[in-house]
């Protein structure tokens, strides 16, 4: 009689790795009724074993070291859960070229070194699933290599980062102060084990890189993405944008101009109608459009112990169907293309600039000036605050220009922060969009 179990390997049981063993357990006979195999974790690795007496996990199914694991022939599955790149990526690795499958939610790890983990899996006729490191536990990897694979993607925009809507929602919402929030947030679990990653848009970019790689079939890697994270965001700009009809939220956009791949991450002002202003706290959204399906949506908690743990143990019981099926392995190295990448420079967009300047005549006038030697035109001006700096009296300008090639933007406001009338240039945050008049 077929063998009714299989055997997993558990690398990592922080938040992830705990949720993961939790969701087996609870959903165990559902589990099962679906695959028609017990799912056993048969060795766990874990440097904090208090995390595992804690879950009640008896101590010789703690693993002394990764080879436990690797040379076990009953473990069929590793999931891979430590974060980081090593050890982790060389776990993977080695798990693959022996044939064992696996699952990760590991972003950083799948960003960065795909290719040679793919090539593994080809090599290991394995399974090398990671759903659960774009959108949580939003099946975006799924949707893209599977259900929209007839498309020609055109666009994906995505809210990819749980840490950084939570942080963004709640200062919009509760006008609470960024570091409190942040600390809320790593207290709940959202937040990468060194919290940079997400608030400097590091995490999005190496998701935008899987999404991007998967829908335009090509390699991109976090290297490839213009990164800005959120730390400039002010409450005076979040309250600009609801005055002006915009929300700020951190966006990760990849698009593909004419062969061209365009791929960046940074706080943008966003129509409040767009569908993606209505996303909050740690959820995510991914809006892609294809030339059959037109645009689509799709919405989840991004981060979260149980969250992830649903994207992990959906990923484990695919590659058990592919085992019953004799399909492992489906996914072999895909042929990605090597497509160039547009540089961030030679993108048009609007921009929205928060200026302290002088307030005396025809500083304005200047600004407008230096601005218009670099083709930037102005569509809007706000000034209805002057502040005191250093005894002399400022004021508050705040802009929004028609679009622009970012590098003529950014030549302008080298420009600008050389004037002797501009006191500081507080804030640049790109417009996407129009909102509704
Ligand atoms: N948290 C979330 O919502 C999400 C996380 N992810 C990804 O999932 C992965 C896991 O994240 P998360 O569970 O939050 O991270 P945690 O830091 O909570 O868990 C990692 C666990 O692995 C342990 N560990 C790390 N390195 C080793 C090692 N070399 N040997 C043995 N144990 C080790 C850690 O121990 P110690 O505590 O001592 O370091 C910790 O217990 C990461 O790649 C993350 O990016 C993806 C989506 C969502
Ligand atoms: N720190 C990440 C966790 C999920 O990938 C986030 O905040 O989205
Ligand atoms: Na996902």
């Amino acid at each position: 009689m077929k063998d009714s179990s299989i055997g997993i390997g558990l690398l990592g049981l922080g938040t992830v790795g705990s949720g993961v063993y939790k969701l087996l357990r609870e959903n165990e006979l559902q589990i099962s009724q679906r695959t028609g195999k017990r799912l056993e974790i048969k060795k766990i690795l874990e440097r904090d074993q208090k995390k595992a007496f804690s879950l009640g996990i008896p101590p010789e199914v703690l693993a002394e070291n990764i080879e436990e694991i690797l040379d076990d022939p009953e473990v069929q599955i590793v999931i891979e859960l430590l974060g980081g790149i090593e050890p982790g990526r060389t776990y993977i690795r080695q798990a693959l070229c022996q044939g064992k499958h696996v699952v990760t939610a590991n972003k950083d790890v799948v960003a960065a070194h795909g290719r040679e983990l793919f090539e593994a899996a080809a090599a290991g006729k394995a399974d090398f699933y990671f759903e659960a490191s774009v959108g949580g536990g939003i099946p975006v990897i799924h949707i893209l290599k599977e259900n929209l694979a007839a498309n020609k993607i055109e666009e994906v925009i995505g809210i990819v980062n749980g840490t950084t809507n939570y942080i963004l929602t709640r200062m919009s919402e509760e006008n609470v102060e960024f570091s409190t929030v942040l600390q809320a947030a790593q207290e709940a679990g959202y937040a990468e084990a060194d919290p940079t990653a997400d608030i400097e848009g590091d995490d999005a970019a190496r998701k935008i890189a899987i999404l991007a790689s998967i829908a335009f079939n090509t390699r991109v890697t976090p290297a490839n993405v213009f990164a800005e994270g959120i730390t400039r965001i002010a409450p005076e700009d979040v309250n600009y944008a609801q005055e002006l009809g915009y929300v700020i939220k951190l966006l990760a956009i990849a698009r593909e101009h004419n062969g061209e791949v365009e791929v960046r991450v940074h706080p943008a002002f966003l129509p409040q109608q767009h569908p993606l202003s209505a996303v909050m706290g740690v959820f995510n959204a991914i809006y892609i459009c294809g030339n059959a399906v037109g645009e689509t949506m799709f919405y989840g908690k991004g981060a979260g112990q149980m969250p992830t743990a649903s994207a992990i143990v959906g990923d484990v019981m695919e590659i058990v169907r592919n085992l019953e099926s004799g399909s492992s392995g489906r996914f072999p190295c895909s042929c990605y293309l090597d497509k160039p990448i547009l540089p961030i420079g030679h993108i048009h967009t609007k921009y929205y600039l928060r200026l302290i300047v002088k307030d005396k005549p025809r500083v304005m006038a200047g600004i407008a000036g230096v601005l218009g030697d670099h083709q930037v035109s102005i569509a809007s001006v706000i000034q209805k605050r002057t502040l005191i700096v250093k005894d002399e009296t400022m004021a508050e300008i705040v802009l929004i220009t028609h679009k622009v090639l970012e590098q003529d933007m950014q030549d302008a406001l080298a420009v600008l922060k050389g004037l002797s009338t501009v006191g500081s240039v507080e804030n640049v945050i790109r417009v996407e969009g129009e909102p509704k008049s």
